[in-house]
């Protein structure tokens, strides 16, 4: 039988989930940090995460739909805000745009998503509905992935800028929010999964939902890996650079 984890001992093995296999590591992310993409490389990243960023506030307003605290939803629903905006030209998703303006791709082309990666497209909608079907809790551990982005996030925009003359800080400017988005809402998530998972079982549910969540990241950027690194083959369909 697995035994029951303190809640610091429960955060020191989401911690060490994220240690190996956060998606920092993946090759494709050690690549894009080093420099070691050529523009359409980093394109293709671009183009493909924009659909990450689309489901984001789907999946945020079906765990949204189950929460039936108000002060919950209240701290919930931020994170709708913080990708939609309050109004037009605002908001996550708008900055993302316009790093795939930077980098020369025409919005409806992006917002479409017709000419993204299989993998992409099943991994990002494996996520979403982990979140409409798993329980609230393994729904709400499933973003605990953000505990290590700000890490993530600050290697990549000092190796981006560092590295490619094609990208701007301006043109990045959607991850300096992230810095403290990220933080927030990943310090919320954690005190959650730490008060609530009350039995080992619903510990060890935790865990698997953050490994969970880390593989679909990886995915991600195995897919990109494969169409657009090495070997290169780029899946029918898919965009062609
Ligand atoms: O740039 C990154 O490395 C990164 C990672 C993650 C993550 O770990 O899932 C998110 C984001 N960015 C992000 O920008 C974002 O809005 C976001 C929302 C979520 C989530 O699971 O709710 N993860 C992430």
């Amino acid at each position: 039988m697995t035994e029951m984890m303190s809640p610091d001992q429960l955060e020191a093995a989401l911690r060490a989930v994220g240690a190996a296999r956060y998606h920092d590591k993946h090759p494709f992310q050690v690549r894009l940090n080093a420099g070691d993409l050529n523009r359409d490389q980093v394109r293709a990243w671009a183009l493909n995460r924009y659909y990450y960023q689309s489901r984001i506030p789907l999946k945020d307003a079906a765990l949204l739909a189950r929460l039936e605290d108000p002060a919950l939803r209240r701290a919930w629903r931020q994170r709708i805000v913080d990708h939609d905006g309050e109004t037009e030209g605002d908001g996550g998703i708008e900055r993302w745009l316009r790093l795939t303006d930077a980098l020369g791709f025409a919005r409806d082309y992006v917002i479409a998503a017709h000419h993204i990666l299989p993998g992409t497209r099943y991994a990002v909608d494996a996520y979403v509905h982990f979140v409409r079907e798993r329980s609230l809790l393994e729904a709400v551990a499933s973003s605990l992935t953000e505990m290590f982005s700000p890490g993530a996030i600050k290697n990549r925009v000092a190796g981006m800028l560092a590295n490619y003359d094609f990208v701007s800080k301006e043109a990045l400017a959607y991850f300096d929010k992230r810095l403290t988005q990220a933080p927030r809402d990943a310090d919320f998530a954690l005190d959650y999964v730490k008060r609530e998972a009350r039995r080992p079982e619903q510990q060890q549910a935790v865990i698997a939902a953050l490994t969970f969540k880390c593989d679909t990241l990886w995915a991600q950027l195995d897919a990109l890996h494969h169409a657009y690194v090495e070997p290169g083959h780029i899946p029918p369909g898919a965009w062609q650079p």
